[in-house]
């Protein structure tokens, strides 16, 4: 094979990867077998090796993990990355929506979705290229962990549209995967991850990214993040937007007309959090409108127009030594 062929199937097996990966990863349909994506994964490396200058930013061979960095560098997020007021009860809950109809004296609608009990990271993608990931931090500096989040494959390369755009979501360790994790860390005698949230901190804070590769970390997005015009009215908009650019949206979020709707929505997830493949740590309730969320604003540290209603912690029974502690 010459240079000019093998730049063609290199392009073809791109192009092939990223659609198999966005059908496996993303819409949890696969379109193709295992073995398939494997082995054109296999010639995609080859090519790679034989011709380097073949190797773009965005090929699907990232995904396995590039070299080790020495240290991880602190980047400003340009629109602040805070944090969320908590609900812990229905009085709660009933509150902020009186604080809203308060303070906006119209119809207010709510956009209701899981609280992935995960990492919040951003993403920024120029021209449709994913070029940046970071952590929250301190909400206005994060660390630059692009290339442990190139690995999760849930997150894609490149979008529909050649846009830029920033977004927010929350990686997170599936149950069966901090299960495996964990009974391999015990075999190895190593010490183990309490839970699925900071598995996913820990594999993300991974200098190498072969090791985060290995994790199978996956992502939910639940925001758009910079505030350049988009013609867009409503949350509900940019959450099917997101999913149209191919990012990965969760399809339990819920339109709810008033409270108590939200109310029905939140005792319905309480009862069955357990059966999801994933953890969440509660319901994150949203002013569905734009224009309304802009009115509300922010606190020095969060919005006025969204609240976290915390599950209560669950009765965790743990034994120590035979005596059984229920905390
Ligand atoms: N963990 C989550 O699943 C989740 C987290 C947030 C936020 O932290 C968050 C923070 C803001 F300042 C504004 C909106 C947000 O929306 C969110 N939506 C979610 N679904």
């Amino acid at each position: 094979m010459d240079a000019k062929e093998a730049q063609e199937r290199a392009e073809e097996l791109r192009n092939l990867l990223e659609k198999y990966g966005h059908h496996y990863y993303v819409l949890d349909a696969p379109l193709v077998p295992d073995a398939e994506y494997d082995a054109k994964m296999q010639e995609l490396i080859k090519l790679e090796e034989e011709y380097p200058e073949l190797k773009t930013s965005d090929s699907p061979t990232v995904r396995i993990g590039g070299p080790p960095l020495d240290a991880f560098v602190k980047v400003r997020h340009d629109v602040p990355m805070m944090s969320l007021g908590n609900a812990f009860s229905e009085q709660d809950l009933r509150d902020f929506d009186r604080r809203i109809h308060q303070a906006i004296n119209k119809e207010v609608s709510y956009i209701c979705e899981l609280k992935i009990d995960g990492l919040a990271v951003s993403l920024t993608y120029e021209n449709g290229r994913f070029v940046r990931g970071a952590t929250r931090g301190d909400g206005t500096t994060g660390e630059d962990i692009t290339s442990n989040l190139k690995t999760v494959r849930s997150i894609p390369l490149r979008l529909q549209e050649e846009v830029n755009m920033e977004v927010r979501g929350e990686v997170f360790m599936p149950k069966y995967s901090f299960e495996r994790l964990n009974d391999a860390k015990e075999k190895a005698g190593e010490v183990l991850f309490a839970n699925p949230r900071n598995a996913a901190a820990g594999s993300l804070r991974q200098l190498d990214p072969k090791i985060a590769a290995k994790r199978n970390l996956d992502i939910y997005l639940y925001a758009i993040g910079d505030d350049k015009g988009r013609g867009l009215k409503t949350h509900q908009e940019a959450l099917s937007y997101m999913k149209e650019l191919g990012l990965k949206t969760n399809p339990e979020s819920k339109y709810c007309d008033d409270i108590e709707e939200v109310l029905e929505y939140v005792k319905s997830w309480v009862e069955h959090r357990n059966d999801l493949n994933y953890e969440i740590d509660g319901i994150v309730i949203k002013v569905n409108d734009l224009s309304q969320q802009q009115e509300l604003g922010f606190t020095a540290k969060s919005p006025r127009w969204a609240i976290a209603y915390k599950f209560p912690a669950e009765e965790v029974v743990t034994t120590l030594e035979g005596i059984t502690l229920s905390v």
